[in-house]
């Protein structure tokens, strides 16, 4: 269990400060999802250990960075946003070289892990010469070297392609048991069928934190899907619409709202991603309801 008691954290250069009172994340895989500068990427550095609270702590089950700090990192993978990764070295090499820096892999180890990657056909190429996708899985397996009870991912789908993010996401999915995983993404429904909790951070404070089902719960829209003609369609509020497919005569509509636009709409499951656009058209009214 991971727990963060009275967290502050005010970043360095930056008018930004992580404030987060308690939270308890269990094991399993937990999204970390909200906007562009929410601090999803600020709170898995201070999981990870890269950066420490101003105040506050973080607990790894029961034990804390000031008293454990190497034991605690043997504990983590960590897979940051725009990774380095030694580009002169080549694949094989580097993850050696990492296992070494971690205090040695399992036999067998990373040949299994350049196997689950579909590292194999580049072990003995340098990295600079690889494509993206393809550092990004190395950076992906790295975090795995250790078989770490913790892993903190930050938008790990960067670069892969849509094969390979499913094949991840499956990986993942298949290693979280007993295992405390936090991925931040914007992709919220490829993980949907994959993931246990959701947590959602907004201007550095946790909104939400909870099941699926819980995060498309209670919500104060619903999602309609129906066919309207071109006319009809020009007075929806463009706020409220998802997506729009149209054909000569007609637009097939998925939109937000409290009741369905026109009698020939169907209420629709609302999905992780649409259970998200709600949450923030809500908190936005909130915010300028309370005019901050
Ligand atoms: N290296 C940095 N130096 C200074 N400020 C930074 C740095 N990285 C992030 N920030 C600032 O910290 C705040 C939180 O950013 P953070 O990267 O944690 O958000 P995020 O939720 O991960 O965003 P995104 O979805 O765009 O990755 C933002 O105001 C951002 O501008």
């Amino acid at each position: 269990m991971l727990e963060l008691h009275q967290l502050i954290w005010n970043r360095k250069r930056a008018d930004f400060r992580l404030r987060i009172p308690r939270l308890a994340i269990k094991p399993g895989i937990t999204l970390l999802v909200g906007r562009n500068g929410a601090g999803k990427s600020s709170l898995l550095q201070l999981l990870a250990t890269a950066q420490f609270p101003n105040e506050g702590d973080i607990c790894y089950n029961g034990l804390t960075a000031d008293r454990d700090l190497p034991y605690i990192r043997s504990q983590i993978g960590f897979v940051p946003t725009g990774i380095e990764l030694y580009e002169e070295m080549k694949t094989e090499k580097l993850l050696y070289y990492l296992a070494e820096l971690k205090g040695g892999a399992a036999p067998g180890e990373l040949d299994r892990l350049m196997e689950s990657f579909h590292l194999m056909p580049f072990r003995n190429r340098r990295i600079k010469t690889l494509p993206q996708g393809i550092r990004q899985r190395i950076a992906l397996a790295q975090a795995w070297i250790g078989s770490p009870p913790y892993i903190f991912l930050d938008e790990p789908l960067n670069a892969l392609d849509s094969l390979e993010r499913l094949r991840f996401i499956r990986f993942v999915a298949a290693h979280s048991r007993n295992r405390t995983i936090v991925v931040s993404t914007h992709e919220l429904n490829e993980w949907e069928a994959w993931s246990d909790r959701v947590l959602w951070l907004d201007e550095g404070e946790a909104q939400f934190h909870g099941t699926l089902e819980e995060w498309i719960s209670d919500l104060p829209l619903g999602v309609w899907e129906g066919e309207i003609d071109a006319v009809h369609y020009h007075h929806l509020d463009p706020a409220h619409v998802l997506h729009m497919r149209t054909d000569e005569q007609h637009c097939n509509v998925r939109l937000l709202g409290n009741e369905p636009p026109a009698p020939q709409f169907t209420r629709q499951l609302t999905t992780l991603e649409d259970a998200y656009f709600i949450r923030c058209r809500s908190r936005s009214a909130e915010l300028l309801d309370t005019g901050s």
